[in-house]
């Protein structure tokens, strides 16, 4: 059986799709592999850290697709293709359809920077920080068909304090993520996550 084949989709900076590459190159993913980079933003820096990590990448843009589902049918395919085994959303800021969900039932987590169900969607750390929450912090889940609806897989609290501000917020935020991220991704490579029903169970080594 050959490695744990992981697919990364983001839009952006990529500091978690760079995680999960460090990470892998480290032994610390559980022994699975970052075969691939999809974005929806051929120019985004996510791209450049694919490109000098070595890793495929394989962007488009939605604009030249009539729908959603047009374009999710062609990455469907392209991962079966590659033997994909893990869907790993890491800022990619684009809503899934049922083509990808049920295509991957069970098989696509994403990170979000706040407690869910607190603070779903866009602008996580804005709304956090506009409630006034003394306790925020990080969460991994499936993706269902919902906006960040699926069964929480792991979370880390990150406190506030009155001086909290957006910046340093999003700094501790992201620190957690480094972190919990692929060791979630570590988990799935070793068969250790369990779901059912939305209970989420991972079995201790
Ligand atoms: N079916 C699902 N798809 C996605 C989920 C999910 O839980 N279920 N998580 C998101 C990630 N995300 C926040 O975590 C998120 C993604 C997309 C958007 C959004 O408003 N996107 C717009 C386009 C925005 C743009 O083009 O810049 C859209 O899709 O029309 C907000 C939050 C990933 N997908
Ligand atoms: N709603 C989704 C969302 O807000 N995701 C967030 O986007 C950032 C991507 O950063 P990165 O591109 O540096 O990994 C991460 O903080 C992630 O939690």
């Amino acid at each position: 059986m050959g490695a744990y084949r992981v697919a990364v989709f983001a839009s952006g900076q990529g500091s978690n799709f760079q995680a999960l590459v460090d990470a892998a190159a480290d032994g610390r993913l559980g022994g699975a592999e970052v075969k691939l980079l999809v974005s929806d933003k051929p120019a985004a820096t996510v791209v450049g850290r694919a490109q000098a990590a070595g890793i495929e990448s394989y962007t488009f843009q939605p604009k030249d697709y009539a729908t959603r589902e047009d374009y999710e049918r062609e990455l469907v395919g392209m991962l079966r293709e590659k033997e994909i085994d893990l869907v790993v959303l890491a800022g990619y800021m684009r809503l899934l359809t049922s083509v990808m969900v049920e295509a991957f039932a069970g098989r696509i987590i994403n990170i979000h920077p706040s407690l869910l169900p607190a603070f779903p969607g866009k602008d996580a750390i804005g709304q956090a920080l506009h409630y006034g929450v003394k306790l925020s912090g990080v969460t991994v889940h499936f993706v269902d068909g919902g906006m960040d609806t699926g069964p929480i897989i792991a979370q880390r609290a990150v406190p506030l304090t009155e001086e909290t501000a957006q910046e340093s917020l999003t700094a501790a935020i992201q620190a957690e993520e480094r972190t919990l991220y692929p060791e979630v991704v570590s988990w799935f490579a070793e068969g250790r996550v369990k779901l059912e029903d939305r209970k989420v169970t991972v079995i201790q080594r």
